[in-house]
């Protein structure tokens, strides 16, 4: 008996292996391939992407391009700098490939719905040019008020381990949701908010790999997740319904006036205005649903893993702290003119981006037309993923790239595209400045009044162990960090 299943598993597998060979296109027939059955190892045993990158760095380096079969169809991984060049600036040429396409009828798809970053062409411009005035016009006190918090939450701590993840994640969920759409989530305070235990649970349920492996899955009802999906759906309309009404008050544009509105606000304003295109509440709550994914534990994992390098590079901490206590003075956050002057923070900064990028692949595209690359053709309608982690860690764009060194940007010498923690081109990030802002203003809080260090008995002493991205951020798993006060 054991023998027959052990031979049907073979043949199975021979038989998958023929299937893939024969949907290889001729154009890619020379493109080295990238093992489908390690990335699967690696979704289920819950590697990070350090691991994945070693199965796959010998190929990348090498060639700039590997081909993965996955979800049913052979796609390209993309380190090569001229070819990200071409993807990155020819949006055309190269669309996003939408969740409705890659998984039809999955929750995820219609949680989403079409927003600003999943969408293209013209739709995408109207989602555009209907954001792109919120995110000029940042929220200052937002971030200053819960920055502030944060260290009133911390008051107590001296020279004990605190975990510094989940603290930056209940921390920059209370900013995104005042910031974006005037909601206090008040995680700081209230790790069991039930809007956030939804929140959380739900990202978790969709980030689910077995729906990403076997995207049939997608056609079953998932009643438990739907539920926590409705529970979110109407906080986020009801939110959007009350500045509706607040328009008509007039309490909205004096928000404006006074530089206190939210993103949301901005959003309705510019809407409503004649001469713009709208967006209708439903795509408002699905922009909203995509700014607290986008924002929130992407600049969470950035804060905890730069606190890990800081803890870990005690001269460079020095540093920082020193250039916070030169440029600040007697000042507690820093101005917008200040934050240009903190130079090594910036370059800090642009480090430990590049070393543990937050967004460690872009969202894939496909080519619309075949593309010449070399001696290969990849033919229309292939997926495209531009892997930002590979980019990072190749040591054909950066000398030592496993070695934390801030001074690499010192006078940007790397090449424009091998640094693409935020996109880069038209469909940059929205949140850039915004994240920027958010980390500064929070290093300038922490370092000025503590020292940081790692436990000696930590689990990334020799490493930062990383977490699975299957979210598509990534970031580290829980890392107690020790906070002590500064006594001069
Ligand atoms: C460290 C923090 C962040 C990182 C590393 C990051 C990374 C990225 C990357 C790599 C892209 C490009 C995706 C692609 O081309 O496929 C992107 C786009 C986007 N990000 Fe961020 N992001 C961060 C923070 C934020 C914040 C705070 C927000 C909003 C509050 C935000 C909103 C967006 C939006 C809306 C887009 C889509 C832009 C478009 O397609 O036009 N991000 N982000």
């Amino acid at each position: 008996m054991n023998f027959l299943i052990v031979l049907l598993i073979l043949i199975s597998f021979i038989a998958f292996k023929i299937y893939q060979k024969t949907r290889v296109p001729k154009g890619l027939k020379n493109v080295s391939t990238l093992s489908f059955l390690d990335l699967a190892i690696a979704m289920l045993a819950s590697y990070g992407l350090d691991k994945r990158w070693e199965d796959m760095r010998e190929v990348l380096e090498k060639d700039g391009i590997g081909k993965i079969w996955f979800d049913g169809e052979w796609t390209i991984v993309v380190t090569d700098l001229e070819l990200v060049k071409d993807i990155i600036t020819k949006t055309d040429l190269y669309p996003k490939i939408l969740l409705e396409e890659s998984f039809p009828r999955s929750l995820v798809a219609k949680y989403y719905g079409t927003n600003v970053a999943v969408s293209n062409g013209d739709v995408w411009r109207r989602h555009r040019r209907v954001a792109n005035p919120a995110f000029r016009n940042l929220p200052v006190h937002v971030f200053v008020e819960s920055a502030m918090k944060l260290m009133e939450v911390m008051e107590k701590v001296d020279n004990e381990p605190i975990e510094a993840k989940s603290l930056m994640q209940r921390y920059t969920l209370d900013v995104l949701g005042k910031a974006a759409f005037g909601f206090d989530f008040n995680n700081l305070e209230d790790p069991n908010n039930v809007y956030v235990t939804t929140f959380n649970e739900l990202i978790k349920d969709l980030g689910n790999p077995l729906f990403f492996l076997l995207s049939f899955l997608n056609y079953f009802p998932r009643t438990k997740t739907l539920k926590k999906m409705i529970k979110l759906n109407n906080l986020f309309d009801e939110i959007v319904e009350k500045k509706r009404q607040s328009v008509k008050s007039g309490e909205m544009d004096k928000k404006i006036n006074n530089g206190t509105a939210d993103l949301l606000e901005y959003m309705i304003q510019a809407s409503s205005d004649p001469e713009n295109p709208t967006l209708t509440s439903d795509e408002l709550r699905y922009n909203l649903a995509v700014f607290m994914f986008a924002g929130h534990d992407t600049t969470a994992n950035a804060l905890t893993t730069i606190l890990y390098l800081l803890a870990t590079h005690k001269e460079v901490q020095k540093k920082v702290r020193d250039e916070i206590l030169r440029v600040l003075g007697d000042d507690l956050t820093p101005s917008i003119e200040q934050q240009k002057e903190l130079k090594y923070m910036n370059m800090v900064i642009n480090e430990n981006l590049r070393l543990y990028p937050p967004a460690p692949e872009l969202q894939r595209r496909y080519n619309a037309q075949d593309v010449k690359f070399r001696n290969h053709v990849i033919p229309a309608k292939t997926a495209i993923v531009l892997f930002t982690y590979g980019i990072h860690h190749s040591s054909k764009n950066w000398e030592n790239p496993e070695k934390f060194v801030p001074e690499r940007f010192e006078n940007e010498k790397h090449d424009h595209y091998a640094w693409l923690s935020f996109g880069g081109g038209s469909r940059s990030c929205l949140g850039i400045n915004f994240s920027l802002f958010e980390q500064r203003v929070t290093l300038c809080l922490l370092l000025r009044k503590y020292e940081i260090s790692l436990p000696e008995d930590s689990i990334h002493k020799d490493k930062l162990q990383l977490e699975p991205d299957n979210t598509g951020t990534m970031g580290p798993y829980p890392i107690p960090l020790i906070f002590k006060r500064n006594t001069d």
